[in-house]
């Protein structure tokens, strides 16, 4: 398993909010947590990614422990990590956001990453010069990813893909979820979007009230009538 997560509690003051969650993601694999607003899916995606302490618990990435080490540590071995609310620089260009995500890696000319990323959102290379803040929404959610890309990372965890944006993009950034997995990246997506994050997912962790209720196949989950009925207001 490329990152494993045992029994890991969260809290805020008095306040827990993961109590005891266990989480795997294969290489390659797109993982997706869903849940109500919450449940807790950011505090779990802040600890994985090392922006949170976990109180109790275990996490293993690429076979080194990481439960302790520092966010700066996590984005070098593998773990690039996509916030709610994308983390956009808007006076920053275009080219200058990128720029930070491939620091990490030595810079962009040398993580050769930046053909790519253009490759995959040609619009960022059409507006490489403008401020980062005059892009739409879904543009400036392309950018917050082809940031996170250059820093090659081997998991890309995304907090809310679809939040706000049009189907149309959303259907766009599913797909590039699922070209980026095909080249063997694996991604944890936190979502609210269930229907296309069902489609696009192979396994599905449901989080309640900071506890897991369900694990599984997207088909699996789709079964579960009372599961998605109850905490993820689907019919
Ligand atoms: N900085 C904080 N201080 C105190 N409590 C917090 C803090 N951040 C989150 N919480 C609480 O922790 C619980 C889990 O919140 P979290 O943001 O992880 O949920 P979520 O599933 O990501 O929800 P949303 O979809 O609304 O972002 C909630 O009860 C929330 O009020």
């Amino acid at each position: 398993m490329l990152l494993q997560a045992e029994g890991l509690r969260v809290g805020y003051g008095e306040m827990m909010a993961l109590h005891g969650i266990s989480l795997q993601a294969g290489a390659g694999e797109i993982v997706a947590v869903l849940g109500a607003n919450g449940a807790g899916k950011t505090t779990l995606l802040r600890t994985l990614s090392g922006l949170l302490s976990a109180r109790a618990g275990r996490i293993s990435f690429d076979g080194h422990d990481v439960s302790r080490r520092p966010a700066h540590q996590l984005v070098r071995l593998g773990i690039s990590h996509v916030p709610e609310g994308r983390g956009v620089l808007a006076e920053l260009t275009v080219i200058e956001n990128l720029q930070l995500g491939a620091y990490a890696r030595g810079g962009v000319r040398k993580s050769g990453g930046l053909d790519r990323v253009f490759e995959l959102f040609p619009v960022l290379a059409e507006r490489r010069d403008q401020p980062a803040g005059m892009l739409s929404g879904g543009e400036q959610q392309m950018l917050a990813i082809g940031r996170s890309l250059l820093a090659r990372p081997k998991l890309l965890m995304i907090d809310e893909l679809s939040l706000g944006l049009a189907p149309r993009i959303v259907h766009q950034l599913m797909d590039l979820m699922h070209t980026i997995k095909t080249e063997g990246l694996s991604v944890l997506l936190v979502e609210q979007n269930v229907h296309q994050t069902l489609k696009v997912a192979d396994r599905v962790y449901l989080l309640v009230n900071g506890h897991i209720a369900f694990q599984g196949t997207p088909d699996a989950l789709r079964a579960e009538g009372d599961l998605m009925r109850t905490y993820l207001g689907t019919d």
